[in-house]
């Protein structure tokens, strides 16, 4: 037995069968009351809990559950509502709080942006003219609750001031620490409480050590941490970052907290070499993230019972706890449910609740060795079995990874070809996953209905949604993608190497939830994943239908990832595997092809140092992904994401002849590197935001439209909605398109009149 104590920093919200999800949807549905839902959410959390508490945790979180989503608690929590929810003076009633994250008719949504590098996304708060109030100390409810119904001395989980305001909006950077000022009394008092009701720990999160923080910043971080300690002398406040090693470790050790939360995972070495040169500060607790929060591997117990060795070496070991890099919230719950992946993946996977009974390992790991020893063969069995060759497939070496005409020539050859109208209008590729749709793969799944009956269904789909398109006077149909679960899980399915699990949800945004497949061996292309729908949706049009595929990097990066390759290595596998289904469609004569990238800007690396490496490799990826085509195929990306100015070198570099791009969510601002005449290639603007149920007037899209056209030539432009349109009801998608194909033909008519 050793002095280590065990510590998590968070724990998945979904349920091992996405309870949390249902009870959600049927409470926005009507069909489950508020009460019977405070009740449902109270014994999820509870029995999440409580099964923490049987793992053998010492320190269990408390106050990481959600009802949808942790910065908007905050945000709640400190009376931040934007005016157009309406005045609210003490506590938020829930009805407030789902509008702010899903809209009204009346307001729109709060934004919802990326958290840090994951494909978790958060509901930004907006703190322009708000005085915040603290309207009740949620994390002392919770710490109270979990005392009373089970016995829990918990710990609870705040955001803390300095992320919490560095990832909201509507102030400017000067106003940075004002608003900071304004946080600190309600920390205090936050603080304050819990020390009085007996808290011991409480873990204040700030994530954003890892990325980086201005001298300024850190001289507000560190007057806000004294302070906060001075006002609650007895808690204990354990500093927790995450994601990476942070920016500046001697500033971070000479703050005068209990203890500091370092990742020991993802900037390992730098977290290590840290430690070493610097020392760790011997009056403090160390919580060192040594087991994996975001990916899905049991651990290297030779590996992290080595580092416990080292960190030994330099702190006591009554001052150290082991816990996961951050919270596991992005990471499914159990893999005790899977049945149908390969024995020997099965043994290798280690989700929630396995990675809690690691951490009760490293504690002690003599009582444990049954485990211990279980892992180290299974960890073994897997990188000696033959799906990992580790020699690179020889095509990889010899394959293109460029154009061989320039765009500019590509162009003519193109408009030849392919005689669009100015200001072609097309889509992203979804059109509305609605029930039925989700229902009959199940029932296909289960074997309910047969394999023929399931694509004379999906055939009804493309079917009737040409016609549609036809209707709509679209120029560049789509086949829809109702034959995909996701974008994602949908092509691993259909590769060698990869394998897709039944029940492994991780929380993507709200009750979104994804199946993120496991990329755990060679990524090798089968046979044509695409071509069927596409070449059916073909027979029914004159119109160009676009193949849609979505690309290397974005199955690399909203997967779970093998860990014993780089994963620029994993990445050109499958943008080798993705070349092989754009060539096939392209035999089959679809010559037209998006390639979806939205996970490119968003995987980038949280430093700013590392980012040319990725963007070297993923662009790469890319253009091999794209590049074994002829001239006249034209290859369109999308991203849904518009923060491209510092990347748009990058963008350029991708080549595509058209990139689709998200605009709405910037308000109207153009992207200024579009402005500056930076980008010479195809550009489809989205002009309307599909994130929300309401219908863009033809007026507004014109006039988004009319602008950008004040700085993009018009032969480049093309006009679209923000991304895929699988999330939204058919009424509200055939609406919205029936207006923006009526602005861009009133744009296009006065482009014309002024051209002759
Ligand atoms: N991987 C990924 N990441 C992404 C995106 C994306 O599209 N994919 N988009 C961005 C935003 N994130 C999103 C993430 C998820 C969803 C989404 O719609 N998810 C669906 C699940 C999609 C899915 O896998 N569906 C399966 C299983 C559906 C299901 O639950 N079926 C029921 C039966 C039907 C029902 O009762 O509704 C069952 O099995 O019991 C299918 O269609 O086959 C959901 O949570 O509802 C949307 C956006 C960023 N990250
Ligand atoms: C998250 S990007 C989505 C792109 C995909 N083709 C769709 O339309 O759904
Ligand atoms: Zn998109």
């Amino acid at each position: 037995m050793t002095n280590i104590k065990s510590s998590s920093l968070g724990y998945p919200r979904l349920g091992e069968k996405r309870e949390w999800k249902k009870a959600l949807e049927s409470f926005w549905a009507g069909t489950m009351g508020e009460e019977d839902f405070e009740r449902r959410m109270k014994e999820l959390r509870l029995s999440f809990l409580k099964k923490q508490k049987e793992k053998g945790l010492d320190l269990i979180p408390i106050g990481d559950f959600s009802c949808y989503d942790h910065m908007l608690d905050t945000a709640v929590m400190f009376g931040i509502v934007p005016k157009r929810f309406g005045k609210s003076a003490g506590r938020v009633p829930l009805s407030t709080y789902y509008a702010m994250a899903r809209g009204t008719d009346k307001a729109p949504a709060c934004e919802m942006t990326k958290w840090f590098n994951t494909n978790y996304h958060y509901i930004v708060p907006e703190l322009e003219q708000s005085e915040p109030f603290l309207t009740e100390n949620i994390p002392l409810k919770f710490y109270q609750e979990a005392k009373k119904e089970l016995g829990i001395e918990g710990k609870p989980v705040i955001v803390g001031p300095i992320t919490f305001v560095k990832l909201s909006k509507g102030y400017e950077p000067e106003e940075f620490s004002s608003y900071v000022d304004k946080l600190l009394p309600l920390y205090e008092t936050i603080l304050t409480e819990l020390e009085e009701a007996g808290a011991s720990w409480v873990q204040i999160d700030e994530p954003i050590l890892s990325v980086s923080l201005s001298d300024d910043e850190w001289q507000i971080l560190k007057q806000t941490y004294e302070h906060l300690t001075t006002a609650a002398p007895h808690l204990k406040i354990l500093l927790q970052t995450y994601f990476g090693s942070v920016d500046d470790y001697q500033r971070m050790i000479s703050l005068p907290v209990a203890g500091i939360g370092l990742d020991f995972v993802y900037g390992r070495s730098e977290t290590l070499h840290n430690i070493h040169v610097h020392g760790f500060p011997s009056d403090k607790v160390l919580a060192a993230g040594v087991i994996d929060g975001r990916n899905i591997w049991r651990a290297d117990f030779r590996e992290k019972l080595g580092l416990l060795e080292q960190l030994k070496e330099i702190v006591r070991e009554e001052n150290i706890m082991v816990q996961p890099s951050c919270s596991l919230l992005h990471v499914p719950v159990t893999t005790e449910l899977e049945k149908d992946i390969p024995q020997v993946l099965q043994d290798s996977l280690a989700f929630a609740d396995e990675k809690l009974m690691e951490l009760a390992v490293l504690k002690n790991p003599s009582a444990h060795e049954d485990i211990l020893e279980n892992s180290l063969r299974s960890r073994e069995a897997l990188a000696q079995s033959s799906f990992r060759c580790l020699s690179r497939p020889s095509d990889i070496k010899e394959i293109r990874d460029s154009r061989p005409l320039p765009f500019a020539e590509r162009q003519k050859l193109q408009e030849e070809k392919w005689n669009l109208p100015l200001l072609p209008t097309t889509t992203i590729g979804s059109f509305p996953q609605t029930r039925e749709v989700r229902v009959k793969r199940r029932d296909f799944r289960k074997g309910d209905i047969s394999k023929q009956e399931y694509v004379q269904y999906i055939q009804k789909r493309i079917e009737e949604w040409i016609n549609i398109q036809e209707d709509i006077g679209l120029d560049v149909f789509v086949h829809g993608e109702f034959e995909r679960n996701d974008m994602v899980e949908f092509f691993g399915e259909k590769l060698k190497g990869i394998a897709f699990t039944s029940y492994a949800w991780v929380q993507s945004y709200g009750s979104r939830c994804v199946k993120p497949p496991i990329i755990y061996g060679d990524v090798e292309y089968i046979k044509p994943m695409t071509v069927e729908e596409t070449l059916y949706a073909q027979s029914l049009t004159d119109k160009p239908v676009k193949g849609m595929l979505t690309g290397p990097v974005t199955i690399l990066n909203w997967s779970f990832v093998r860990d014993d390759i780089a994963e620029k290595e994993v990445c050109e596998q499958i943008a080798v595997a993705i070349s092989n289904e754009v060539k096939a469609l392209e035999e089959a004569g679809i010559e037209m092809i998006q390639v979806d990238e939205p996970a490119l800007r968003e995987g980038m690396p949280l430093k700013e140092k590392e980012w040319q490496e990725y963007l070297d490799w993923s662009v790469r990826a890319f253009r091999i992904a794209t590049s074994q085509v002829k001239d006249t195929t034209q290859i369109h990306t999308h991203m849904c994401y518009s923060e491209f100015d510092d990347i748009i070198e990058d963008i350029r570099a991708l080549d595509a002849d058209v990139v689709s791009i998200e605009t709405s969510r910037s308000h109207g601002e153009l992207i200024k590197a579009f402005e500056t005449g930076q980008y010479d290639k195809g550009i489809g603007l989205g002009v309307y935001d599909i994130h929300s149920p309401r219908i863009p007037s033809v007026h507004e899209i014109k006039d988004m439209v009319e602008r950008a056209l004040r700085v993009l030539p018009p032969s480049l432009f093309w006009v679209n909605p923000d991304c895929g349109l699988k999330t939204r009801k058919e009424s509200e998608t055939t609406a919205a398109l029936k207006n923006m194909v009526q602005a861009a033909q009133d744009v296009r008519l006065s482009v014309q009149q002024k051209q002759v």
